[in-house]
């Protein structure tokens, strides 16, 4: 079945030549894209849906949530509207309700969360463990998130337990903790910062995550200087998040890893901009890092604790209002940015897998159109519900 998507006002793709088409068209079929021009030589299809000169881009590509949890922090958040500083302990509160709820409540909240992020325009969504910390409660979050969004990552080192030894449970996350999320997860992170994991502890969490064979991402440099950076780029991890406080050498690191032969990316610098306004955290140097040759990604971060959100299009026109990047730079970050963090922005059919985050023939049919001639007004008109029609893997979801 084909479906042809014409009178496309104006059509970004982020394709490798971020190119971008006026009065355009492209064709679904199954799963992809088979087909984008311009409408006047489109070709025929099954269907034919008629998008009354809106705007078109890639749905987003969500590549940093915290969706597994129960519960609610409007108390620390006030509090810290209020002028207290976030600090990672709120994290164990948010723990505690998570523990106490059943398999299906904890699915409802999750499968709630994933479709609010699918009627704002996110098509791809990776989403951590990090609120059971011990073994079988990360177990039960990484196979629940398993059975419901696209990348599971293993966050067992998000915070040492109240009343644990820091070394001892970080063997355990290294150990029986890590053997037992193995079945449901890609990636693994650590939480590298004053309060959560030490540089030496996180550095033993990534050896032996890494020697299991999963991906690497870090959550670094949020809170002030550290080591989150550093150990991300030596071990080439494909992304560090946050990146609010970075010297120098951090920035010289991060380009280091894009240097190479421009084939095999580096260490993705992932930008969660709704956080930061939510801890008032300064933003990270993205015009900077941009500059210096490092892929950006633009994420939500949904957590209970720094940023409740998951609005993509609300990140998007922060970065583009607070940040300093254009809106094309902004997006390209939403959806390529975010596909290069997850390691999925090529393939045609790789295991089973198409490229996502960019629109070119093969690659994912992951599309949304907005209820706007182009793509400015998500930063022109923020706040506003302009997602207008999305389509999930050639599938209408909104
Ligand atoms: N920084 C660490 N983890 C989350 C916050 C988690 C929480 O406070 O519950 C984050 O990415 O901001
Ligand atoms: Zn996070």
């Amino acid at each position: 079945m084909s479906m042809l998507i014409t009178n496309i006002g104006e059509l970004m793709t982020q394709d490798a030549e971020a190119t971008v088409l006026r009065d355009a068209a492209l064709v679904l079929e199954g799963e992809r894209v088979s087909w984008i021009g311009p409408a006047a030589r489109a070709p025929a299809a099954d269907e034919a849906y008629d998008a009354g000169g809106r705007a078109g881009l890639p749905g987003w590509v969500d590549s940093h949530t915290h969706l597994v949890f129960a519960g609610d922090r409007t108390a620390e958040f006030e509090a810290r509207m209020a002028g207290e500083s976030y600090a990672a302990g709120g994290i164990a509160v948010t723990v505690d309700a998570t523990r106490a709820a059943g398999d299906y409540d904890l699915t409802r909240l999750l499968l709630a969360r994933v479709a609010e992020a699918a009627a704002g325009g996110t098509t791809y969504l990776e989403t951590k463990t990090g609120y059971g910390l011990d073994v079988a409660q990360e177990a039960r979050s990484a196979r629940i998130a398993a059975g419901v969004v696209d990348e599971v990552t293993f966050l067992g080192a998000h915070l040492v337990p109240a009343g644990r030894d820091a070394d001892e449970y970080t063997e355990l996350v290294c150990g029986p903790m890590l053997d037992a999320v193995l079945p449901y997860v890609r990636w693994a992170d650590v939480f590298c910062e004053e309060g959560a994991f030490t540089a030496e502890q996180s550095r033993r969490v990534l050896a032996a995550c890494a020697a299991a064979g999963l991906g690497l991402r870090v959550h670094g440099n949020q809170l002030g200087p550290g080591a989150g950076v550093a150990l991300a780029a030596e071990f080439g991890a494909a992304s560090v998040d946050h990146v609010n406080h970075l010297s120098d050498d951090d920035v010289d690191a991060l380009a280091g890893t894009w240097s190479a032969d421009g084939a095999t990316p580096g260490t993705v610098a992932t930008c969660l901009p709704a956080c930061d306004l939510s801890t008032r955290q300064p933003f990270p140097p993205a015009r900077l890092l941009l500059d210096e040759g490092v892929q950006l990604a633009l994420a939500s971060n949904c957590n209970p604790g720094t940023s409740y959100t998951t609005s993509m299009g609300f990140c998007v026109a922060t970065a583009v209002l607070q940040m300093g990047l254009t809106i094309h730079e902004a997006v390209r970050a939403a959806t390529y940015g975010g596909a290069v963090a997850l390691r999925r922005h090529t393939g045609d059919d790789v295991e089973g897998r198409r490229a996502v985050g960019s629109l070119a023939v093969g690659h994912r049919a992951d599309l949304q159109l907005l209820n706007a001639p182009s793509a400015t007004h998500l930063a022109y008109r923020p706040g506003m519900p302009l997602v207008h029609a999305v389509w999930k893997a050639g599938n209408r979801v909104r």
